[in-house]
């Protein structure tokens, strides 16, 4: 089978290469990044000589660097690729419908013109907008984006769902929880508190971080997204969650306890702009249809991901140390300053 896997890079992706090749040797990916700021080749150093691994660098909005990838045979795609930060939607929201709206329809264009036997595209939970204190995201509940990133994510899986209703397109939607693990950029939540923690430095949270989110670990994303692409049904949205639901505050807290560090790091600075207040997922639909389960609990699943991170701070130094990390420190900076 060959795969083409877009945003491979990236945090989920990476780990989906790294997963999809020790556990399907025989088959060929070709991973299509541009390689923004979140994507990083040392992601995929363990890799990158392996006979059935290709890496291609190109934006999945550009259809002429695309095509010869398609017109060499494609079985599936698995879309990842995605500008994927809330705050860095609310700062340019553009850039999100870029990759986000228009990246997603040339894939589908392509997998239309080369009849790709099956298009996965990987969305998330915040398309559904946000949820009271009760009750669970369903694949029925409608689409209520709150923000520039859900909202370009769920144009594109309307955009998905036209390509299979008016096409034929054989395409499905998976929407996940939050994701944590190994190779996280440490601009999302946990990775951004354990390099702070690690630094002593303060920890921002958001208003009074009483934000409720439903945590999945990324390998269990990983086995999600193997089952929908291989027996997912065409058509069809397929909600992936951990049943894991802790509030922002929680998470940092539960941080701190495993680096030791004191809980006077904690910063409250303003909250951000349309904060949705909880997601929950209501996954039954995978777990009965597909037999899908998550084998990681929170507290495992954390203390795993912190002793990865421990164990790799030259990776964390080597993605800090660029750019964009710098710019959004800045941002941070401003956001305490404020306060
Ligand atoms: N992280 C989560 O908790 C979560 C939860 C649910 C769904 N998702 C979805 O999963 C996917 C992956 O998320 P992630 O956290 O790994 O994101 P990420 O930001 O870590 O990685 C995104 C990757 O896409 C690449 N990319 C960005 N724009 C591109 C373009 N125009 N062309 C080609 N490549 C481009 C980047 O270089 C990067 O490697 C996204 O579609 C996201 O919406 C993420």
């Amino acid at each position: 089978m060959k795969l083409l896997i877009t945003g491979g890079a990236g945090f989920i992706g990476s780990n989906f290469v790294h997963y999809m090749l020790s556990r399907y040797p025989g088959y060929e990916i070709i991973n299509v990044d541009s390689l923004t700021y979140a994507g990083n080749p040392e992601n995929l150093r363990q890799v990158e000589n392996h006979p059935n691994y290709t890496f291609v660098k190109a934006d999945i909005a550009d259809q002429a660097a695309l095509t010869p990838l398609f017109e060499s045979g494609i079985d599936a795609v698995i879309n990842f690729a995605a500008e994927s930060h809330v705050d860095r939607s609310i700062l340019q929201p553009g850039l999100f419908v870029h990759t986000n709206v228009i990246g997603t329809q040339t894939l589908l264009d392509l997998s239309k013109t080369y009849q790709v036997a099956k298009y996965v595209q990987v969305s998330t939970d915040e398309v559904y907008g946000t949820l009271g204190a009760e009750g669970l995201f369903t694949e029925e509940t409608p689409l209520a984006p709150n923000s520039p990133y859900s909202a370009s994510k769920a144009g594109a899986d309307l955009l998905v769902r036209a390509y299979y209703e008016t096409f034929g397109l054989p395409a499905v939607i998976t929407r996940c929880s939050n994701n944590y693990g190994p190779y996280q950029f440490p601009e999302k939540l946990i990775p951004l508190m354990i390099q702070n923690a690690l630094q002593d430095k303060q920890l921002p949270v958001y208003g009074d971080g009483l934000q409720v989110r439903d945590w999945l670990y990324v390998e269990d994303h990983c086995r999600a997204i193997d089952l929908v692409l291989h027996q997912g049904r065409t058509g069809q949205v397929y909600n992936i969650g951990g049943s894991n639901e802790r509030t922002n505050l929680h998470v940092v807290q539960t941080i701190l306890q495993e680096l030791g560090k004191p809980e006077s790091l904690i910063r409250h600075v303003e909250d951000r702009l349309g904060h949705d207040r909880r997601y929950a997922i209501d996954a039954s639909k995978i777990k009965n249809e597909l037999g899908w389960t998550p084998q990681h609990n929170f507290e495992e699943g954390i203390k795993a991901t912190i002793a990865w991170y421990l164990q790799n701070e030259q990776w964390l130094e080597q993605v800090v140390s660029g750019a964009y990390m710098n710019y959004y420190d800045t941002q941070y900076a401003k956001r305490l300053e404020s306060k």
